[in-house]
Protein backbone atom coordinates (compact mmCIF):
# COMPACT_ATOMS: atom_id res chain seq x y z
CA UNK A 1 0.00 0.00 0.00
CA UNK A 2 1.49 3.40 -0.66
CA UNK A 3 0.49 6.73 0.66
CA UNK A 4 2.00 9.92 -1.03
CA UNK A 5 -1.04 12.01 0.19
CA UNK A 6 0.82 13.86 2.70
CA UNK A 7 3.94 15.55 1.89
CA UNK A 8 7.15 13.83 4.09
CA UNK A 9 7.79 15.72 6.78
CA UNK A 10 11.35 15.80 8.57
CA UNK A 11 9.92 13.10 10.81
CA UNK A 12 9.12 10.66 7.65
CA UNK A 13 12.19 11.52 6.77
CA UNK A 14 14.19 10.58 9.85
CA UNK A 15 11.74 7.37 9.84
CA UNK A 16 12.33 6.39 6.35
CA UNK A 17 14.59 3.22 5.52
CA UNK A 18 15.60 4.01 2.54
CA UNK A 19 15.97 7.76 0.23
CA UNK A 20 16.99 7.51 -3.10
CA UNK A 21 17.35 10.72 -5.37
CA UNK A 22 15.65 10.41 -9.40
CA UNK A 23 16.73 13.02 -11.71
CA UNK A 24 15.48 13.80 -15.60
CA UNK A 25 16.71 14.72 -18.36
CA UNK A 26 16.07 15.93 -21.41
CA UNK A 27 15.12 19.09 -24.06
CA UNK A 28 13.03 21.74 -23.07
CA UNK A 29 8.68 21.40 -23.50
CA UNK A 30 9.51 17.11 -24.07
CA UNK A 31 7.37 16.71 -20.98
CA UNK A 32 9.67 16.09 -18.22
CA UNK A 33 7.37 17.98 -15.70
CA UNK A 34 4.18 16.54 -17.00
CA UNK A 35 5.35 13.09 -16.60
CA UNK A 36 6.23 13.67 -13.02
CA UNK A 37 3.15 15.69 -12.22
CA UNK A 38 1.05 12.88 -13.59
CA UNK A 39 3.09 9.83 -11.71
CA UNK A 40 2.18 12.28 -8.75
CA UNK A 41 -1.13 13.33 -8.94
CA UNK A 42 -2.61 15.72 -6.85
CA UNK A 43 0.03 13.93 -3.91
CA UNK A 44 2.62 16.35 -5.94
CA UNK A 45 4.16 19.40 -3.61
CA UNK A 46 6.28 20.68 -5.97
CA UNK A 47 9.10 23.16 -4.06
CA UNK A 48 10.99 25.74 -6.41
CA UNK A 49 14.38 26.22 -5.51
CA UNK A 50 15.11 28.97 -8.02
CA UNK A 51 18.65 29.37 -7.53
CA UNK A 52 19.45 26.26 -9.62
CA UNK A 53 15.79 26.62 -11.96
CA UNK A 54 14.82 23.22 -10.38
CA UNK A 55 11.74 21.40 -9.05
CA UNK A 56 12.58 18.91 -6.60
CA UNK A 57 9.23 16.48 -5.69
CA UNK A 58 9.28 14.59 -2.59
CA UNK A 59 7.54 10.91 -2.86
CA UNK A 60 7.48 8.50 -0.27
CA UNK A 61 6.65 4.68 -0.98
CA UNK A 62 6.30 1.77 0.70
CA UNK A 63 8.70 -1.37 -1.01
CA UNK A 64 8.92 -4.88 0.40
CA UNK A 65 7.71 -3.45 3.90
CA UNK A 66 10.36 -0.84 3.54
CA UNK A 67 9.42 3.37 3.56
CA UNK A 68 11.63 4.90 0.56
CA UNK A 69 11.64 8.47 0.45
CA UNK A 70 12.31 9.46 -3.28
CA UNK A 71 13.23 12.83 -4.02
CA UNK A 72 12.71 13.77 -8.08
CA UNK A 73 14.68 16.81 -9.61
CA UNK A 74 13.52 18.05 -12.25
CA UNK A 75 15.01 20.73 -14.58
CA UNK A 76 13.21 23.71 -15.87
CA UNK A 77 13.18 25.45 -19.14
CA UNK A 78 16.65 24.06 -20.55
CA UNK A 79 16.55 24.74 -24.15
CA UNK A 80 18.01 22.06 -26.02
CA UNK A 81 21.14 20.76 -24.73
CA UNK A 82 23.16 22.84 -22.06
CA UNK A 83 24.87 21.50 -19.97
CA UNK A 84 23.60 21.07 -16.22
CA UNK A 85 25.16 21.95 -12.78
CA UNK A 86 26.95 19.23 -11.35
CA UNK A 87 25.38 19.20 -8.07
CA UNK A 88 22.11 17.99 -10.52
CA UNK A 89 24.07 14.68 -10.90
CA UNK A 90 25.32 14.59 -7.55
CA UNK A 91 24.64 11.65 -5.79
CA UNK A 92 21.35 10.60 -8.04
CA UNK A 93 20.68 6.86 -8.33
CA UNK A 94 19.03 6.78 -11.28
CA UNK A 95 17.59 8.88 -13.88
CA UNK A 96 15.12 9.41 -16.33
CA UNK A 97 15.73 10.62 -19.77
CA UNK A 98 12.82 11.93 -22.01
CA UNK A 99 12.25 13.18 -25.43
CA UNK A 100 9.27 13.74 -27.90
CA UNK A 101 8.45 11.60 -30.24
CA UNK A 102 6.69 14.91 -32.22
CA UNK A 103 10.11 16.88 -32.44
CA UNK A 104 13.18 14.11 -34.06
CA UNK A 105 15.58 16.87 -32.38
CA UNK A 106 14.76 15.78 -28.96
CA UNK A 107 15.64 12.75 -30.21
CA UNK A 108 18.79 13.57 -31.62
CA UNK A 109 19.88 15.57 -28.64
CA UNK A 110 19.79 11.78 -26.47
CA UNK A 111 23.42 11.09 -26.99
CA UNK A 112 24.67 14.63 -25.38
CA UNK A 113 22.70 14.20 -22.57
CA UNK A 114 23.57 10.63 -21.89
CA UNK A 115 27.43 11.45 -22.35
CA UNK A 116 27.55 14.04 -19.81
CA UNK A 117 25.57 11.58 -17.62
CA UNK A 118 27.78 9.26 -17.74
CA UNK A 119 30.78 11.63 -17.02
CA UNK A 120 29.04 12.34 -13.69
CA UNK A 121 27.21 8.87 -13.30
CA UNK A 122 28.99 6.41 -15.02
CA UNK A 123 26.78 3.60 -13.45
CA UNK A 124 23.15 4.65 -12.32
CA UNK A 125 20.31 2.99 -14.31
CA UNK A 126 19.32 5.18 -16.92
CA UNK A 127 15.89 4.93 -18.56
CA UNK A 128 14.95 5.90 -21.97
CA UNK A 129 11.51 7.76 -22.04
CA UNK A 130 9.60 8.71 -25.74
CA UNK A 131 6.84 10.86 -24.36
CA UNK A 132 3.47 11.98 -26.36
CA UNK A 133 2.99 8.73 -28.01
CA UNK A 134 -0.69 9.96 -27.76
CA UNK A 135 -0.92 12.18 -30.36
CA UNK A 136 -0.04 9.89 -33.06
CA UNK A 137 -0.05 6.01 -31.60
CA UNK A 138 1.23 4.91 -34.79
CA UNK A 139 5.15 6.20 -33.40
CA UNK A 140 5.06 2.64 -31.65
CA UNK A 141 5.69 1.25 -34.66
CA UNK A 142 8.77 3.18 -35.39
CA UNK A 143 12.27 1.91 -33.90
CA UNK A 144 14.20 4.16 -31.90
CA UNK A 145 17.47 2.35 -31.56
CA UNK A 146 19.44 4.64 -29.18
CA UNK A 147 18.44 2.67 -26.13
CA UNK A 148 18.89 -0.61 -27.59
CA UNK A 149 22.80 0.24 -28.28
CA UNK A 150 23.50 1.46 -25.39
CA UNK A 151 21.25 -1.78 -23.23
CA UNK A 152 18.87 0.77 -21.60
CA UNK A 153 14.91 -0.13 -20.81
CA UNK A 154 13.04 1.75 -23.22
CA UNK A 155 8.91 3.03 -22.63
CA UNK A 156 6.86 4.24 -25.16
CA UNK A 157 4.23 6.94 -22.80
CA UNK A 158 2.12 9.64 -22.29
CA UNK A 159 1.60 12.11 -19.81
CA UNK A 160 -1.20 13.57 -21.41
CA UNK A 161 -3.36 10.12 -21.05
CA UNK A 162 -1.11 8.21 -18.59
CA UNK A 163 0.31 5.16 -20.73
CA UNK A 164 2.95 3.39 -18.91
CA UNK A 165 3.85 6.78 -16.85
CA UNK A 166 3.60 4.90 -13.46
CA UNK A 167 5.40 1.87 -14.83
CA UNK A 168 8.58 3.90 -15.81
CA UNK A 169 8.77 5.96 -12.39
CA UNK A 170 8.08 2.49 -10.12
CA UNK A 171 10.85 0.77 -12.38
CA UNK A 172 12.64 4.06 -11.53
CA UNK A 173 12.21 3.64 -7.99
CA UNK A 174 13.10 -0.10 -8.11
CA UNK A 175 16.64 0.19 -10.26
CA UNK A 176 16.86 3.43 -8.61
CA UNK A 177 17.21 1.17 -4.89
CA UNK A 178 18.82 -1.92 -6.40
CA UNK A 179 21.61 0.71 -7.52
CA UNK A 180 21.90 2.27 -4.03
CA UNK A 181 22.34 -1.22 -2.31
CA UNK A 182 24.09 -3.74 -4.96
CA UNK A 183 26.54 -0.53 -6.48
CA UNK A 184 30.01 -1.08 -6.89
CA UNK A 185 30.92 2.54 -7.49
CA UNK A 186 33.57 3.82 -5.39
CA UNK A 187 32.43 7.00 -4.96
CA UNK A 188 29.39 5.61 -3.87
CA UNK A 189 30.80 3.28 -1.59
CA UNK A 190 33.05 6.04 -0.19
CA UNK A 191 29.95 8.31 0.30
CA UNK A 192 27.97 4.87 1.99
CA UNK A 193 30.45 5.06 4.26
CA UNK A 194 31.36 8.60 5.34
CA UNK A 195 27.05 8.49 6.20
CA UNK A 196 27.58 5.65 8.18
CA UNK A 197 30.57 7.54 9.84
CA UNK A 198 28.50 10.43 10.40
CA UNK A 199 25.58 8.79 11.89
CA UNK A 200 28.02 7.00 14.36
CA UNK A 201 29.77 9.87 15.50
CA UNK A 202 26.52 12.00 15.91
CA UNK A 203 25.26 9.48 18.36
CA UNK A 204 28.66 9.69 19.92
CA UNK A 205 28.64 12.76 20.25
CA UNK A 206 24.79 13.76 21.80
CA UNK A 207 25.79 11.42 25.11
CA UNK A 208 28.81 14.51 25.57
CA UNK A 209 27.54 17.58 24.37
CA UNK A 210 29.35 19.35 26.87
CA UNK A 211 33.30 18.36 25.80
CA UNK A 212 33.02 19.77 22.21
CA UNK A 213 35.73 21.63 20.80
CA UNK A 214 33.96 24.36 18.93
CA UNK A 215 35.61 27.64 19.58
CA UNK A 216 38.74 26.30 20.56
CA UNK A 217 41.76 27.83 18.88
CA UNK A 218 43.58 25.33 16.03
CA UNK A 219 46.94 24.40 17.91
CA UNK A 220 48.24 23.33 14.35
N1 LIG B 1 0.19 15.65 -26.47
C1 LIG B 1 0.99 15.64 -25.41
N2 LIG B 1 1.53 16.78 -24.94
C2 LIG B 1 2.33 16.71 -23.85
C3 LIG B 1 2.63 15.50 -23.21
N3 LIG B 1 3.46 15.76 -22.19
C4 LIG B 1 3.68 17.07 -22.19
N4 LIG B 1 3.00 17.67 -23.19
C5 LIG B 1 2.99 19.09 -23.49
O1 LIG B 1 4.32 19.50 -23.82
C6 LIG B 1 4.59 20.78 -23.29
C7 LIG B 1 5.84 20.75 -22.44
O2 LIG B 1 5.66 19.95 -21.30
P1 LIG B 1 6.55 20.15 -20.00
O3 LIG B 1 6.24 19.04 -19.07
O4 LIG B 1 6.43 21.51 -19.51
O5 LIG B 1 8.00 19.95 -20.65
P2 LIG B 1 9.42 19.98 -19.90
O6 LIG B 1 10.22 18.87 -20.47
O7 LIG B 1 9.22 19.98 -18.44
O8 LIG B 1 10.04 21.34 -20.41
P3 LIG B 1 11.14 22.28 -19.65
O9 LIG B 1 10.70 22.48 -18.25
O10 LIG B 1 11.16 23.54 -20.46
O11 LIG B 1 12.46 21.59 -19.75
C8 LIG B 1 3.34 21.21 -22.53
O12 LIG B 1 2.57 22.05 -23.33
C9 LIG B 1 2.62 19.92 -22.28
O13 LIG B 1 1.24 20.09 -22.19
C10 LIG B 1 2.03 14.31 -23.74
O14 LIG B 1 2.22 13.18 -23.25
N5 LIG B 1 1.24 14.44 -24.83
MG1 LIG C 1 9.76 21.33 -16.92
Amino acid sequence: HEDYRTPPSLQEKYDADEQVKIICLGDSAVGKSKLMERFLMDGYRPQQLSTYALTLYKYTTTINGQTVLVDFWDTAGQERFRSMHPSYYHKAHACVMVFDVQRKITYKNLPNWYKELREYRPEIPCLVVANKIDADIKVTQKSFNFAKKQGLPFYFVSAADGTNVVKVFKDAIQMALSYKKNSSDFMDEVMRELENFDLESKEESSDKEEETQEGKPDSA
